[in-house]
């Protein structure tokens, strides 16, 4: 099995462009318009890890100019992304003019939000991750 992407629906994609292309440094792979459903798919994806996207949804206005609401959907975690300094991308998201709703003290762990807000989380590359087998460090209690 082969991981393709995350889907988020987003209320501007102006906004979200601006967010997810020139403040975390994403690129635009491809787009699709679909005049029949009133939508527009965006795929982004990272140079390091160029198969794994983000699908933006774009549900167009109603004719009436009406846009759908997506309620606050809290359980969505996050999407997390390595980068290669944290300091310099959370100064760079700032002065974009993006919360940083976690500054990264440790050195390690910020956590920022999408303009639709999506909760970003961003590692410092180097960093100690979790670690891949939780329970190795566990006592075997023999427990199951
Ligand atoms: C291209 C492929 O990766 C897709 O995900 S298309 C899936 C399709 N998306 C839409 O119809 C977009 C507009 C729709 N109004 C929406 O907001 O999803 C779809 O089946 N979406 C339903 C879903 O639950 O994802
Ligand atoms: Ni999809």
């Amino acid at each position: 099995m082969r991981y393709l992407h995350t889907m988020v629906r987003v209320r501007d994609l102006d906004a979200s462009l601006r967010f997810y292309c020139d403040g975390l440094g994403l690129r635009e792979v491809r787009r699709m318009d679909n005049a029949g459903g009133r939508f527009t798919l965006v795929f982004l994806s990272c140079d390091e890890t160029p198969d794994a996207e983000i699908e933006l949804t774009y549900n167009w206005p109603a004719a009436d100019g009406t846009t759908g609401d997506y309620g606050s959907a809290r359980n969505f975690g996050h999407l997390a992304f390595r980068v290669e300094d944290i300091y310099a991308t959370c100064a760079h998201l700032q002065a974009l003019g993006v919360t940083i709703n976690r500054p990264p003290r440790d050195g390690h762990m910020a956590f920022v939000r999408s303009p639709d807000r999506i909760s970003i989380e961003l590692l410092q590359a180097g960093a100690p991750l979790p670690p891949r087998e939780p329970w190795a460090s566990m006592a075997n209690t023999g427990s199951w």
